[in-house]
């Protein structure tokens, strides 16, 4: 197959992560045949400084003329830490999902039995944790009107969302949970908010096309309590936008690592492929950084083209790395690889022509026989 793949780096860690991400999709492409076209673009806080605009128009031209983005991360200090800065990072994200039109923020998020006892939370209460958040991507208060008073002293957002934007995402959803374990909550807080309760509203009537699927609501406070007490209860999760943001980042605990999370944004035309994670500006050139979310998200790009064998070959990969310790020191704190270690092992599995991790039953997992 031929794919030509927008590459928005970004900031801090984001470049980093990414060239693992490349490194993983070119061992897949020469391992089956495929012909993938790499293409850079300036995004965030790097595109602020060299083009004075965080989505400058010929990143977003390129996104649109690609058949896939693959996005490292944005956001630097000397924003965060100046709040009267008009022009941002998070900006350029935030028109990018907009511009392409990527309504739906697809978050799994599962466990691996190496790693089980590196949660801080119990073994036992996030042992087979596998669920999955459609986060709606382009509502809701990211995208609401927002002032600030002449005299600064008050400041509002708003948060809007129409019945069409709930049901796009919601159908997705559905659709996921109808070949998962049939289960979908709806996390809102429509005791409080009229948007969230348009969603129940709206998601009811959806759920009467989708019959075999068990719907049930849950307050967000509450959700995010049963995301640390009870993980194991979830299958598909469907929120908003700011919810659905602030619960994947709390859910990443049950795996971990935010390091390990990864996502696919998509919409009627367009797909970028992110981890959830940010450009963790501390670990910036350190060498330190996870590169799995960006590699999960590069296989989850495999996915979206039916490249589904080589999508689970990089997953196999990956439960591999995890399986022999080679890890980043997120997840191995004594003896821990560098992130382009990391992508070499990976890149170095993925090659190999024998397949010998890969159908190595020393490693101790369920039977995987690649052709
Ligand atoms: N999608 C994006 O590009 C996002 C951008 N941001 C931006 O990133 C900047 C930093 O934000 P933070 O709140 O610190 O969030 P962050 O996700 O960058 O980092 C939070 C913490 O998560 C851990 N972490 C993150 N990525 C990791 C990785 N690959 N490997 C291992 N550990 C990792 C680190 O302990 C880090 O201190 C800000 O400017 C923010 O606006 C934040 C979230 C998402
Ligand atoms: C700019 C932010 C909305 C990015 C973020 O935190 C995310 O998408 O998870
Ligand atoms: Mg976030």
């Amino acid at each position: 197959m031929k794919l030509h793949i927008a590459v928005l780096p970004g900031d801090g860690i984001g470049p980093e992560i990414t060239q693992q991400s490349i490194k993983v999709l070119k061992a897949v492409a020469d391992r089956f045949d495929h012909d993938f076209y790499f293409e850079n673009a300036v995004v965030g806080a790097a595109a602020i400084d060299s083009v004075g605009d965080p989505l400058p128009e010929a990143t977003l031209d390129l996104c649109k003329k690609s058949d896939a983005v693959l996005f490292g991360a944005i956001g630097h200090p000397k924003f965060d830490n100046n709040p009267d800065a008009k022009v941002r990072p998070e900006q350029g994200l935030l028109r990018l999902r907009k511009g392409l039109g990527l309504f739906a923020n697809i978050r799994p998020v599962n466990t691996y039995e190496k790693l089980l006892d590196q949660s801080p939370l119990k073994r036992e209460r996030i042992a087979g944790a596998d669920l999955v958040i459609y986060r709606e991507l382009t509502g809701g208060i990211y995208f609401g009107e927002k002032s600030t008073a002449e005299d600064g002293k008050s400041a509002t957002d708003t948060c809007t969302y129409s019945v069409e934007e709930i049901e796009r995402v919601a159908h997705l959803a559905f659709k996921a949970a109808q070949q998962r374990r049939k289960k979908l909550t709806l996390v809102d807080k429509a005791n409080v908010l009229e948007t969230s309760r348009l969603w129940r509203k709206t998601v009811k009537e959806v759920a009467q096309a989708y019959k075999d699927v068990e719907l049930d609501f849950l307050f967000v406070d509450n959700a995010a309590m049963q995301m640390i007490l009870n993980p194991t209860q979830f299958d598909v999760i469907l929120t908003e936008n700011m919810f659905g943001d602030i619960i994947s980042d709390e859910a990443s605990v049950i795996g971990g690592s935010i390091g390990l999370l990864a996502s696919a944004s998509v919409g009627e035309v367009s797909a970028m492929f992110e981890p959830i994670h940010g450009s963790y500006p501390q670990a910036t050139g350190k060498g330190i950084a996870n590169p799995v979310a960006s590699i999960l998200s590069a296989a989850m790009l495999l996915d979206h083209f039916s490249l589904n064998k080589e999508a689970d070959i990089v997953r196999r990969a990956v439960e591999i790395s995890i399986q022999m310790n080679v890890c980043t020191q997120d997840l191995n704190k004594d003896n821990h690889y560098s992130t382009s270690k990391v992508g070499d092992f990976l890149e170095g599995v993925i090659s190999d022509p024998d397949n010998s991790k890969i159908n190595n039953e020393n490693l101790n997992f369920g039977q995987m026989t690649i052709i």
